[in-house]
């Protein structure tokens, strides 16, 4: 067996300043090869068996921020695992139906928990479906969900929300990344049909891997591995099951970390202003993915700034714009707010960072939540439209303590309407 902990020594040879480069000949959309020394990702390589013979790693199913993700046959019960080898401490309740399963912990070498293998990811499989275009707000393609099947996602994905906060849990990165298809029948595939293809794995064994700048990386892995989720032919649409996963940024209510690792554009106004937050961040997140997984389109789209500064104020622009205006207590401390507003709030300039000197205010015309819900083109009636859009309104409310809870807005006539039939 391939001893499978990391080297003692602790410094990795690393990339200069901020910038990482990739290895030459990699050109694979992988994770960074740099990112694997003591305290980064942990080398995997196809083969290698865990936890005293039992797991053999066949496949790479994906990569997140803190962990690599392998396929591996359990050869003590015949079946196969997911192994999540994590960059560093991470534990996961478990509920059968509706989140992910841990199915236990490899403990020897590197940090693994092993999970039920599960199929894409609700972000990824969107990629698989046939594109959507024509509406004339929408310039260009873009995928989505067939309606019923977002909101089958968003239902399941709630009834994870329910069970975890009932049990005084806050998942805090609820997003579609986190929301996995579950597969259908997978112990009875071969494993010559369920290994990793040739054509994604980037061999470099010989000569040994060699970084931009000519040094030798001793913690580099002897090649990468493109993720290749697990996807079954079947119709989704028809019939599918999601599970919660990734209860690395979760915490117990009572007892918040620091900081949340929600990703940006799914927080909540309180956290970008003055960086309280809750459980209820969970349900803000749920408001803005009801927008974007019906429409296609993030309801606040912010794209990378090179300052946080600069992200916040676009982002709290488009919610005044989205939403209405910020309630007085929260708006009070927006530094940068006199860039955009006048002292009597009225909304002058779009311009990021203020109106250069010499230069006329930038007016952009954006929509409210609904005119840009409406402007999606959905096909679904007027009363099933206006149930969504007044469900949205009562989650993304800018009180917290207003915000209904996740059991609440499971209970929503525009989820219940769909029981009825
Ligand atoms: N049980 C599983 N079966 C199949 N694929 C999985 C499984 N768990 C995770 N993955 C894949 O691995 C990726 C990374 O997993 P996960 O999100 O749990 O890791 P992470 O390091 O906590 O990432 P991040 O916090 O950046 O999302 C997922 O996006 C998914 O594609």
């Amino acid at each position: 067996m391939r001893n499978t902990s990391p080297p003692p020594t602790p410094s990795a040879p690393r990339a200069s300043g901020s910038f990482k480069r990739r290895f030459k000949g990699i050109t694979s959309p992988c994770e960074w090869v740099e990112e694997y020394h003591p305290g980064g990702y942990h080398p995997v390589v196809l083969g290698d068996v865990f936890h005293n013979g039992q797991y053999k790693v066949i496949r790479k199913l994906g990569e997140g921020s803190f962990s690599t993700v392998w396929l591996a046959r359990d050869l003590r019960n015949n079946k196969y695992v997911a192994i999540k080898v994590a960059v560093s401490e991470v534990s996961e309740p478990s509920n059968e139906t509706i989140i992910l399963r841990l199915l236990g912990q490899a403990l020897e070498g590197p940090k693994c928990l092993v999970f039920e293998p599960m199929g894409p990811t609700v972000n990824t499989m969107v990629e698989e479906l046939p594109p959507f275009r024509g509406h004339p707000y929408l310039p260009g393609v873009i995928k989505r969900y067939p309606y019923w099947m977002a909101k089958g996602i968003l239902k399941q994905s709630l009834q994870a929300l329910v069970f975890l906060h009932e049990n005084g849990i806050a998942h805090g990165d609820f997003q579609p990344g986190n929301m996995l298809f579950t597969l259908r029948n997978i112990d009875s595939t071969p494993e010559n049909e369920l290994r990793q293809k040739e054509d994604m794995q980037a061999r470099l064994i010989s000569p040994p891997v060699e970084r931009l700048d000519g040094k030798h990386d001793r913690w580099a892995p002897p090649y990468l591995c493109i993720a290749q989720p697990l996807v079954y032919p079947t119709d989704y649409a028809q019939d599918f099951a999601i599970k919660l996963s990734d209860m690395g940024g979760a915490y117990f209510v009572k007892e918040p970390p620091a900081k949340p690792i929600t990703p940006a554009g799914l927080r909540t106004p309180e956290y970008i202003l003055t960086g309280a937050f809750d459980y209820t961040m969970d349900i803000w997140s749920f408001g803005c993915l009801l927008f974007e997984l019906l429409t296609g389109r993030p309801l606040f789209c912010t794209p990378w700034y090179p300052t946080q500064t600069e992200q916040d104020d676009e982002h709290l622009r488009l919610m005044t714009a989205r939403l209405g205006p910020l309630p007085g207590n929260l708006y009070q401390h927006w530094k940068t707010s006199s860039f955009y507003f006048t002292p009597e709030r009225k909304l002058y300039n779009c311009q990021l960072g203020g109106v250069p000197e010499g230069e006329e205010p930038l007016m952009l015309e954006e929509p409210t939540m609904e005119e840009a819900f409406d402007q999606a083109g959905l096909d679904i009636d007027e009363e099933e439209a206006r149930k969504v859009k007044a469900l949205i309104r009562r989650i993304l409310h800018y009180t917290p303590s207003k915000r209904p809870s996740a059991a609440e807005v499971l209970r929503d006539p525009w989820f219940l309407k769909d029981e009825a039939r």
